[in-house]
């Protein structure tokens, strides 16, 4: 036994509980009819004795009166709620106070916690963080609950809500548990390397099941990008030459003067977007420069950016007065909708193309319907938890690969193999970052026999 890692894993231990009680305003600043200040400590107990004695039982609301702990002066009456270490969010002993909402009771009752012995104001995301070193949440519901507290629809909602009710992490868990039986089997055919037939069975199990859990992971990582465009929002770039109408457009769907129109061909030079929530979906909808040969540098350096902005797209709409569908290159077909603008222009129809006025405003509805249909396709309706962001992504891509060198290997070079699978586990314990304190742990009980 190395007692160095022993001392290394309490070292690590003592530095994730900083002894101080942290306490912040957690509802919204600003006038409103109640605030929640929440404190998180080993100093609640004195908080509460000096500021709203007699303490109530832990989880029973009592009404109190907060008062200053030396002046005694009354701050304001709240609502004062307690959790005992270690059933609260942060694991700690943590207290609420739903006091009246107005900028000078938060302002005093702050000053008067800023006075108490061993407390001060937490860091952006500190109650979360200690959550987590208390093994109350792991990363991804943690990035579960700051998605559902930016949830601006519906769809975002409910992936945030599963996401930090632990949907996510489940998934990964488990997929990292499985990689450990894969490498549990490839360390036994390493073990049993002088007795071939059942060394060759292990790595043949070993194997069958690296391959099945690669179809999964590929399955989720192929699968469309819909988790990010719940999280992050459909793309949509309106496109087409000058004047063509795209700003105002723009304005339309987003029924404000996002955007300048002008009959000047080639106003619009950076690229501009707007939120809309389009049945609980997000869609994000950015005006770009018209595009064309001629124009200034300024205005050339706006095209390259509607055609970068195009290429990112997950929809680009071509809008033309003459009902011109040929896009510029690289725009695919499929991802793309050509529709003809100023429709009460011209009555004619050139093509079979929607057609679109934001003067009368023909057409608008069919395209906020087409633009919805689209973006619900890219979502789908599959029932398992999809890949959320670009962070799950990176960890899930390396394990994929690590996945397929193993599987590229054979049983002579399966010292290595085994190194594959355990880098496998590792970028996907990652995600839910439960894997940095067992790597400690690991080099510690490596160090036993077995049997010991
Ligand atoms: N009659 C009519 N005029 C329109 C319609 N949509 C836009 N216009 C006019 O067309 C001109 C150009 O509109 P914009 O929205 O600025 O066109 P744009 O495509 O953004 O132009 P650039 O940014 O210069 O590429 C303006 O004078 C608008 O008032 C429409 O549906 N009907
Ligand atoms: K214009
Ligand atoms: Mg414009």
């Amino acid at each position: 036994m190395d007692w160095v890692a022993v001392a290394r894993v309490y070292e690590y231990a003592n530095a994730m509980t900083d002894a101080a009680t942290i306490f912040a305003l957690s509802s919204a600043p600003g006038r409103a009819a109640l605030s929640v200040i929440r404190i998180s400590g080993p100093a609640v107990r004195d908080v509460l004795e000096k500021m709203v004695a007699p303490i109530p039982k832990p989880r029973v609301a009592a009404f109190r009166t907060i008062r200053h702990p030396e002046t005694r002066e009354a701050l304001d009456r709240a609502l004062l709620l307690w959790f005992a270490a270690p059933n609260s969010e942060t694991g700690e002993d943590v207290a609420e106070f739903q006091g009246h909402g107005s900028r000078a009771a938060i302002a005093a009752i702050l000053a008067a916690l800023g006075t108490m012995k061993g407390c001060r104001l937490a860091e952006p995301g500190e109650f979360a963080r200690r959550g987590f070193e208390n093994g109350k949440m792991d990363l991804a519901e943690i990035e579960g609950l700051g998605d559902l507290i930016e949830a601006e629809t519906e769809a975002q909602r409910r992936q945030a809500l599963a996401q930090s009710a632990g949907m996510l992490s489940k998934l990964y868990e488990g997929w990292r548990t499985r990689l450990i039986e894969i490498a549990a089997l490839t360390e036994a055919a390493i073990d049993f390397s002088d007795e071939a037939d059942v060394s060759a069975s292990s790595f043949m199990e070993a194997r069958k099941r690296a391959e099945a859990l690669s179809a999964e992971i590929g399955a989720h990582l192929d699968d469309g990008h819909r988790g990010e465009i719940v999280r992050d929002g459909f793309r949509v770039a309106l496109l087409g030459p000058p004047n063509a109408g795209k700003s105002s457009l723009l304005n339309a769907l987003a029924r404000r003067d996002a955007a300048i129109v002008s009959a000047e061909a080639g106003t619009t030079r950076d690229v501009i977007e707007v939120r809309l929530d389009l049945a609980g979906l997000p869609v994000v909808i950015s005006d770009t420069a018209g595009i064309r040969e001629a124009g200034s540098a300024v205005e050339q350096e706006g095209i390259r950016r509607s055609l970068a902005t195009a290429r990112d797209a997950d929809l680009v709409v071509w809008l033309s007065e003459t009902g011109d569908s040929k896009l510029p290159e690289g725009i695919s077909r499929e991802t793309s909708l050509a529709i003809r603008s100023k429709a009460d222009l011209r009555r004619e129809s050139t093509a079979d193309l929607l057609a679109i006025s934001t003067v009368t405003g023909e057409g608008l509805d069919r395209l906020v319907a087409e633009i919805g249909r689209r973006a619900s396709e890219a979502v789908g309706t599959k029932a398992e938890p999809a890949l959320t962001q670009a962070r799950h992504r990176q960890s899930l891509e390396v394990a994929r690969r690590e996945i397929a060198a193993f599987l590229a290997g054979s049983l002579e070079s399966i010292e290595l193999r085994a190194e594959d699978i355990r880098r496998a586990a590792h970028a996907i314990g990652r995600i839910t970052g439960r894997v940095d304190v067992e790597d400690v742990l690991d080099q510690i009980f490596s160090r036993f026999c077995i049997g010991k």
